[in-house]
């Protein structure tokens, strides 16, 4: 297992707004801590007082009309405030990282969202994680309607959810394709199912996965 690429042992839950990643969040923590393993559990954008705060910047509804460019850059920001300080130091010792949303997001929000150049982000990228990518990212996936109806129930809208339905099936989209392209690491879970199934989908697909990267350590994920 030491022998493993750095980022093998970093892992993304992504989808659109209320697709449940953060319900799902603490059920693959437990997943993968049930396997012995040191489990360092996070999101984007946040996850130091630093990235929290611009968080806080990014999903704050305001008059002012942000542009596209300034909230990637204040996304980034963040990243790498986040990837510098938390993520790398705990994949460096050997820890996994399990972070609610990450790379992927920015292609499918400010790529597919917001129309954003691909090269632009692929050069940002590039700047702040090197080309890294998660060994396994985990894209709960459903109908825009049933996400957005989901969030509603927790109150007040953010910056990001008082956007108009294109926005988000754009986004849908965005993610969709990412996964055509990398079928291998972003798999798709039907996330309209009960929760019961949802989990145990991601329990098969966490199972499979860690077989492949570290077999015979795989336990009871
Ligand atoms: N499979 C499911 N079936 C029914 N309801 C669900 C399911 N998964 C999550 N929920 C409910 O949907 C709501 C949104 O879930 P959650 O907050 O986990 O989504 P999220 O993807 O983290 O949202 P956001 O991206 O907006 O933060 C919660 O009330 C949660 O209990
Ligand atoms: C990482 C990342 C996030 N976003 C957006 C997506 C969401 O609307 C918010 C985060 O809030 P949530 O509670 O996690 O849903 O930020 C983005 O646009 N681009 C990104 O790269």
């Amino acid at each position: 297992m030491t022998n493993l690429p750095l980022t093998a042992r970093l892992i993304t839950l992504e989808g659109g707004e209320g697709v449940g990643k953060s319900t799902n969040m603490a059920f693959v923590a437990e997943r993968l801590r049930a396997t012995g393993r040191e489990v360092v559990v996070t999101r984007e954008p946040g996850g130091t007082p630093l990235a929290e705060e611009i968080r806080g910047l990014l999903l704050a509804p305001r008059d002012e009309a942000v542009a596209p460019d300034a909230e990637l850059l204040l996304l980034f920001a963040a990243r790498a405030q986040h990837w510098q300080t938390l993520m790398l130091p705990a994949l460096e010792r050997g820890a996994w990282v399990l972070c609610d949303r990450f790379i992927d997001a920015t292609h499918a929000y400010q790529g597919g969202g917001r129309g954003l150049p691909a090269a632009t982000i692929a050069a940002l990228e590039q700047l702040v994680l090197q080309g890294r990518l998660p060994g396994l990212t985990l894209l709960l996936d459903a109908p825009v309607g049933t996400g957005m109806a989901r969030a509603a129930s927790r109150g007040a809208a953010d910056r990001f959810e008082q956007e108009q339905a294109a926005f988000f099936e754009r986004i849908r989209a965005g993610y969709l394709a990412r996964a055509a392209a990398d079928p291998a690491r972003v798999r798709v879970i039907d996330a309209v199912q009960p929760l019961a199934q949802v989990q145990q989908q991601l329990s098969g697909e966490l199972a499979h996965y860690l077989s492949a990267v570290a077999p015979g350590a795989e336990g009871q994920a």
